[in-house]
């Protein structure tokens, strides 16, 4: 396997190519992040979705749940769910990733991963729901996990950011168009982490 090459202070692979994202550390402080990450935890109605792959059916490995306006409904593997209504906290949180963003957004995909064997397999997010050059904002809260990037024309051009507790991402349209992700499992002992992605749905 090839390795990931790091600049320690940053994070983030050398060379990795910066027009593709916007990454910003501490959108959060550790205090409101430690707020969300519980409160998400205990009080979202978390679900395991079934996922087809080829012609098999499996269980993803990770927790979800789908929240946004009425209409914005999400799409996965061709299955469609209705969105559950924005909290408070879900609320205060779009505020402050549209102002950096100055962008709106309409829905959030929520990713819950409990530990180190909970994972989201390469892929782009390209479904025809988002439209054609999606922008997708990401906040983590909770384990700082490994996001990979990885070329679809050369799989060998890999790069890594480390997303930290109350992190922002911004993965402009060119990430989807050109680019796969995931988060790998981990060996490592992991604490639990969550993910956001706001995400413009055209309903
Ligand atoms: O957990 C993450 O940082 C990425 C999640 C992701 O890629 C997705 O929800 O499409
Ligand atoms: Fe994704």
């Amino acid at each position: 396997m090839e390795q990931l090459c790091f600049f320690p202070e940053a994070g983030q692979s050398k060379g990795i190519p910066k027009e593709l994202f916007d990454y910003r550390a501490g959108l959060f402080s550790i205090e409101e992040s430690d707020v969300f990450l519980k409160k998400f935890i205990k009080t979202v109605p978390w679900q395991q979705r079934v996922q087809k792959l080829y012609d098999k059916e499996v269980i993803t490995p990770r927790l979800t749940a789908w929240f946004g306006e009425l209409g914005t409904n999400y799409s996965e593997s061709g299955k469609i769910s209705d969105p559950l209504p924005w909290t408070k906290e879900l609320q205060m949180i779009r505020e402050r990733v549209e102002l950096m963003a100055g962008i709106q957004f309409n829905s959030v995909l929520l990713n819950y991963y409990r530990d180190g064997s909970d994972s989201v397999a390469w892929h782009s997010d390209k479904e025809h729901l988002l439209g054609k050059r999606p922008v997708i904002a990401s906040v983590s809260f909770g384990q700082v996990r490994s996001f990979d990037i990885r070329s679809k024309a050369d799989h060998s051009e890999k790069y890594s950011i480390r997303l930290e507790h109350g992190s922002y991402l911004l993965m402009k349209s060119g990430l989807q168009e050109q680019w796969e992700h995931r988060i790998a499992k981990s060996t490592k002992p992991m604490r639990p982490r969550i993910n956001l992605t706001f995400r413009i749905v055209t309903p």
